[in-house]
């Protein structure tokens, strides 16, 4: 298998990756494949008793994933892909299939029933390549396969149980590890291929795209003939069959899933199979099919005849609700001690006592045990045991990292601006919803006018240390190198210019933004002395844009109506010449809008704008003759997409 030549035969496709996993993308990525990010809609809800091996799970929700965005990517008028790529990741451990855990129990009982075996980490793959028939109608080709490695965990302790789990890493994971970060830790040995634990079997991948592109031909969909490759051994493809045609309004039964299970053949390279199906683009809506098998609802007829709905609680549904009943006491208790400066105060004198601290912060001893204690819980602050009755108290990695006012990473100015601003604009969020305004002028009305400039300035201060915490995702996300001047455009302190310049030594960046908020951003240049940021006032909606081959947006467009949108847009358009870039960051929201949260959350405060998605984004800027060359969804705080003017 030569690798290069088979990724490059994808080159100029449109390969979708229908998966949400940061670490699928990134592993795609690293291997130079070039794919846009449809996240799958498909609920993982199969009942796994229906399959004779966990690997057949594994795969069927693979294969259900990938043939969701499929359909669903041509209905949302956005372009037919040539391929998708679905894959699902499950641990297997005495005879049961972990999947993500649901909280912090369920991953404690994950993990527990590793501590000490060798387990199996399955990982299925489904390839859709798609053609495109008629308005009404998708060809596609179906080829699957699974992965399995073997993974030994270390005898764990209660405690080191809890510490993993208490570190949030366990959540968005299988067996509720990453074995790629902290869960490393964990694992005596793996046995097979490292990647497909960490979410994708890369070698396996390509060993079929091999298949597919160097030694087999699939049915040509026009002429519906069948063809072996005589010079490999033999692929058996199953000649086009409309009868696996898929009704408009299929029943369950006729679902594609059933279909392609029955249908099953003998083929080369594991389970592959490849054969032609017609799929309407009306069906999208049929893959609801599963939903009835797992829906724990039982319809009962009370005394009076009503229909009363009985849903049996599920694991962690409670735990959820309370988290978010109580969601806004956790932000208080966090802005509360960052105001008191407290873990500036442990910072410089770590192992203080409750009475001590309270001294230290001017506050009642009683009130910051009570603050204590509940950072202590939220994760912020740790114990100490300093040998006197009363322990001391230290801040967290976390807390040292990002919530110490002088921290280069630290979040304190934002916190600020959360507790001082969006606070008292979340607490009118019942008119806002009611009347479909935000409240920041019934908020700010009250405020006396000398204060806007303090205003201004502390704001100032929050967008420069949530940018700096966003900045080396955003300027990392892509090689820019081919480009030499850029453009931010709404820049305001120059934290996102400062961090592109760093990493790519051969960009200037000009930052453009209002005049009051250049001259009030002279502060935050102190310590930076490289020439090749530089400051323009201007208004981005009148006045000239500085020429550049890159113009960068970040955090911008989320905030503007669509009006403003377009003018902007146009205006950053015509000052491009085709080949010039240009990076949007924002946070992406999912192609179904079911999170992430803090998108949707942010959205309540918003303004004039509304959150999007990629897809969303990359058709806005598409109308303006860009078109998206990448996009990346980066674990930080912003998302990032590199488009490149047509
Ligand atoms: C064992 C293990 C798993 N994972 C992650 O677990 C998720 C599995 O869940 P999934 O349902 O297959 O995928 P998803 O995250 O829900 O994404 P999607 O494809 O949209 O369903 C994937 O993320 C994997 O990387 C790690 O990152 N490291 C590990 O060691």
């Amino acid at each position: 298998m030569v690798l290069n030549p088979v990724i490059s035969k994808l080159s100029g496709k449109l390969v979708v990756l229908a998966s949400s996993s940061p670490r699928r993308l990134e592993i795609l990525r690293n291997a130079g494949l070039r794919f846009e990010v449809v996240p799958s809609w498909f609920k993982e809800t199969l009942k796994k008793g229906l399959f004779k091996a966990p690997h057949e799970y594994a795969v069927e929700t693979a294969k259900q994933k990938a043939l969701e965005v499929a359909r669903r990517m041509p209905i949302k008028h956005l372009k037919t892909p040539d391929m998708v790529i679905g894959a699902d990741t499950i641990v297997t451990v005495d005879g049961m299939i972990l999947e993500k855990p649901v909280d912090k129990q369920d991953a404690y009982r994950m993990l527990s029933s590793l501590s000490g075996k060798e387990h199996s980490v399955f990982t299925g793959v489904a390839i859709v390549l798609c053609h495109e028939k008629d308005d009404d109608e998708l060809d596609y080709q179906m080829i699957d396969f699974y992965e399995e490695t073997k993974v030994k965990f270390a005898d764990l302790s209660q405690d080191m149980l809890w510490e993993y789990i208490n570190s949030g890493e366990p959540m968005d994971k299988a067996g509720g590890y990453g074995i790629q970060a902290l869960g490393g830790m964990l694992v005596e040995y793996v046995h097979g291929d490292f990647l497909n634990v960490v979410g994708f079997p890369l070698n396996h991948f390509c060993k079929q795209l091999d298949v597919i592109y160097n030694h087999c031909s699939f049915v040509n969909p026009e002429t519906t003939e069948s063809v072996y490759d005589r010079h490999s051994s033999p692929i058996l493809i199953e000649q086009k069959d409309t009868s696996t045609s898929i009704p408009r309004h299929s029943s369950p039964s006729a679902s594609p899933l059933h279909k392609v299970c029955q249908r099953r053949c003998a083929y080369k390279c594991c389970s592959s199979f490849a054969k032609v199906n017609r799929l309407s683009k009306q069906d999208a809506g049929e893959i609801k099919l599963h939903n009835s098998e797992t829906t724990m609802l039982s319809v009962m007829r009370s005394g009076d005849g009503a229909v009363i709905d009985q849903t049996e609680p599920k694991k962690g549904d409670l735990g959820l609700i309370c988290e978010l009943m109580d969601g806004f006491k956790a932000s208080k208790a966090l802005f509360t001690a960052s105001k008191f400066g407290l873990f500036d105060v442990l910072h410089k004198k770590p192992g203080l006592d409750a009475e001590q601290i309270a001294q230290e912060i001017k506050a009642s001893v009683k009130g910051t045990e009570t603050l204590l204690e509940a950072c202590v819980s939220l994760g912020l602050l740790k114990t100490r045991d300093t040998g006197c009755p009363k322990p001391g108290f230290e801040n967290t990695d976390e807390a040292s990292c990002f919530l110490r006012s002088d921290s280069h990473f630290s979040l304190h100015a934002y916190i600020q601006h959360c507790n001082d601003t969006l606070w008292p604009v979340f607490a009118h969020l019942e008119s806002a919803v009611r009347e479909g305004t935000s409240q920041h002028g019934k908020v700010k009305s009250s405020t006396e006018i000398c204060q806007v400039i303090i205003l201004q300035l502390r704001f100032m201060h929050a967008m420069h240390s949530s940018a700096k915490v966003a900045a080396t995702a955003v300027a990392t996300a892509f090689d820019l190198s081919s480009y030499k001047t850029a453009c931010d455009v709404g820049g305001c302190t120059g934290a996102i210019a400062y961090e592109l310049i760093k990493i790519h030594p051969d960009l200037s960046v000009a930052v453009l933004d209002l005049p009051a908020v250049v001259e009030m951003s002279a502060p935050f240049q102190r310590q930076h002395t490289d020439k090749r940021v530089t400051f323009k006032a201007g208004d981005f909606l009148k006045d000239e844009l500085p020429k550049a081959d890159l113009y960068v947006l970040v955090r911008i467009l989320h905030d503007l109506t669509d009006e403003k949108l377009h003018i902007l847009l146009r205006r950053i358009s015509d000052a491009c010449t085709p080949g010039c870039g240009l990076l949007l960051s924002e946070i992406f929201l999912d192609e179904n809008r079911s999170g992430p949260s803090r998108g949707l959350l942010q959205a309540l405060s918003m303004s004039e704008g509304k959150q999007r998605s990629a897809a969303e984004y990359s058709r806005l800027l598409k109308g303006h003759g860009f078109i998206t060359a990448q996009v990346k969804h980066t674990n930080s705080l912003l998302d990032a997409m590199l488009c490149t003017k047509a």
